[in-house]
């Protein structure tokens, strides 16, 4: 009876305890009610297509050109390749040249949007972004480009991966409309930064976007908390 009365009584405690569990609501300290946001650095807050666009025709002047309207499809030298053949490697050797990555613009309203982002309450912030896997620049640039316009504190927050399925977050913004990985369900909910590139893609039930920096981000933050 004695035994029956004590388990009874270890196993309200433990109800008890699972239903304070601070996932979302209620304590605040436990790390899990914190939203962890993962930010796509090319096409989210670096100006990958129009950087390309303009070093390709400094370097290229007499070749054919995809103007950012005509773009189509997230991989620019397949684009540039079906324009005709040999375009593939010369688009190819834009982004494998020295300064390609540390040299883009910002995407405009990106770093003001990050940076208050950064400051938001029970807000992590997290810049994950793929490198090219011809190394020699660009992991390098990607870094030295998130101190130059993000400051040097963001270095600590750069997830560098070639695989952001195994990445943990609530939400990843990010410009590639299919992201895969070893992972099958990815924790983050995926939401598509539009880009010139995949603007005319067929609205979708599943995938939310976020249209531009001057779209509600601050909205898309809050209806995940
Ligand atoms: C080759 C290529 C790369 N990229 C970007 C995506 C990756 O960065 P990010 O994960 O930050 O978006 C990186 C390596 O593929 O370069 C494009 O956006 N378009 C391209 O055509
Ligand atoms: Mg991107």
């Amino acid at each position: 009876m004695a035994l029956q009365l004590r388990r009874t009584a270890r196993l309200r405690l433990l109800l008890r305890g699972a239903a304070l569990s601070p996932r979302r609501g209620c304590a605040g300290l436990s790390p899990a009610s914190r939203l962890r946001v993962l930010l796509d650095m090319d096409g989210v807050i670096a100006d990958f297509e129009g950087g390309f666009l303009k070093k390709y025709r400094q370097r290229y002047p007499n070749d054919p050109y995809i103007s950012l309207e005509e773009r189509r499809g997230f991989w620019v030298s397949t684009q540039y390749g079906e324009l005709r053949g040999d375009l593939c490697d010369k688009a190819i050797s834009i982004w494998e040249s020295k300064n390609f990555f540390m040299e883009l613009e910002p995407i405009p309203g990106s770093v003001e949007a990050v940076k208050e982002m950064a400051k938001m309450k029970n807000t992590d912030v997290f810049i994950c972004t793929s490198p090219i896997k011809h190394y020699a620049h660009c992991p390098y640039e990607k870094y030295a480009w998130v101190e130059r316009h993000l400051g040097p504190d963001f270095l600590e927050k750069v997830i560098l991966t070639r695989d952001k399925t195994i990445v943990s977050g609530d939400i990843l913004i990010d410009d590639k409309p299919d992201i895969f990985g070893v992972e099958p369900n990815p924790s983050w909910e995926h939401i598509l930064f539009t880009a010139c590139h995949n603007k005319h893609l067929p609205a979708s039930t599943t995938q939310r976007r976020l249209l531009s920096w001057a779209d509600d981000w601050r909205g898309i933050l809050e209806g995940k908390r």
